[in-house]
């Protein structure tokens, strides 16, 4: 694997061995996203799950309650499951899931849309699985980065993803005695830039369709609706932007509304469910819908299989005809956009 790190600056960078920085000092930047398997085998998807589903943040049941049932039944059946839906969307030519591709292509865009400031390196890096944020980090400030800004790729605040991808960076820090100082780029839910991205994406997709959908939902991670209850914000801020989403398009609530998907586990989750609105509104009579997922940065597992696939074929099966996945935004042009305009704001002062 390529080392995660890209340099906005032509020269070469020399190490800052020893902590005797004579170069200027550098800013890193690391894209955080959430992670992925190795690979889509039992052992690489148990190791992945494994990591994922012990972060207290994402789970919070009592150890001694949860890992019994994470050790003997999830992890003993999960694995293959979820490793069969990966291989339908794996990437064949890179070998690697297309989330580590899509979080790669942004970093090197972004690296070269920075190309006018000197000093600042992009890393990429991942919550769970690898390039992991350790190392990430470990490489900036071997670079000389004595200064990072972190950007957890979540334009909605979650403790289960932003929270916990800051709280691997800093266990990081805690190993190294010059630790570089940190900034992170906030939820970015409401701002223009990501919520004119999303309208100009809808808008370019829906032109090459041959249908206009009655309904475009837009479908979000759920998280444990107690989860929200106990004060994170998640909830309000998807369906923030989902309202100013359809104010910036001009419709009405009945043509765009939020829903929430792949539900983990038995307790209550964030509601309306996505899977059954759509057969709801099947059943009603709708016969066309695109949906999209703007909580996620990049397409995934939950966007291209559960929706592409699982939603679609629920769609077709309680009487739909005609049904559309709009990509994420990716590393499109708008995507970019979003990911640039909140960098340099949040460098400011700093380069
Ligand atoms: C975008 C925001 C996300 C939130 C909020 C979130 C919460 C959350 N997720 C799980 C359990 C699983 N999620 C899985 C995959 C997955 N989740 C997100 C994002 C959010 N999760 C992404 C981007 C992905 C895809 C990763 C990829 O490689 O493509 C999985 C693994 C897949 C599977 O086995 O189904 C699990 C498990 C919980 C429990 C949770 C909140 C408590
Ligand atoms: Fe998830
Ligand atoms: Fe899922």
């Amino acid at each position: 694997m390529s080392a995660p790190i890209a340099s906005s600056a032509k020269t070469a960078v020399p190490s800052a061995a020893a902590g005797a920085v004579a170069e200027p000092a550098k800013v890193g930047i690391m894209l955080l996203n959430l992670g992925t398997p190795d690979g889509t085998a039992y052992k690489p998807m148990w190791r992945y799950l494994r990591e994922f589903l012990s972060d207290p943040r994402v789970i919070e049941l009592n150890k001694a309650i949860w890992y019994p049932i994470l050790y003997g039944l999830v992890l003993t059946t999960r694995p293959q499951k979820s490793g069969a839906n990966y291989e339908r969307i794996w990437n064949r030519e890179k070998n690697e899931s297309p989330l580590h591709t899509f979080t790669r292509a942004q970093a090197e865009k972004l690296a070269q849309a920075l190309a006018d400031l000197p000093n600042v390196k992009v890393g990429w890096a991942m919550r769970y699985g690898n390039p992991s944020t350790a190392s990430v980090a470990k490489a900036l400030v071997e670079a000389g980065c004595d200064r990072i800004l972190t950007f957890p790729l979540y334009p909605q605040y979650s403790a289960t993803t932003t929270a916990t991808a800051n709280d691997q960076l800093f266990r990081a820090l805690m190993k190294m005695r010059r630790a570089p100082a940190i900034r992170s780029v906030p939820p970015y839910y409401d701002e223009p830039v990501y919520i004119d991205a999303l309208a100009r994406s809808i808008e370019r997709h829906l032109a090459t369709l041959d249908f206009e959908p009655e309904v475009v939902l837009t479908s979000y991670h759920g998280i444990p609706k107690a989860y929200s209850e106990k004060g994170d914000p998640y909830f309000e801020q998807c369906l923030r932007t989902t309202q100013l989403l359809r104010e910036r398009l001009g419709w009405d609530e009945r043509k765009m509304f939020a829903t929430f998907q792949s539900r983990f586990g038995a307790q209550e989750w964030l509601q309306p469910y996505t899977d059954k609105t759509v057969e709801k509104l099947a059943h009603e009579g709708v016969k066309s819908m695109a949906i999209l997922n703007p909580g996620f940065s990049v397409d995934c597992i939950e966007t291209l299989d559960e929706i592409g696939r699982e939603v679609r074929e629920e769609f077709e099966a309680a009487g739909g005809e005609k049904f559309s996945h709009i990509p994420c935004l990716n590393d499109s042009e708008e995507g970019m956009a979003v990911i640039e305009a909140m960098v340099r704001r949040e460098l400011g002062g700093w380069v």
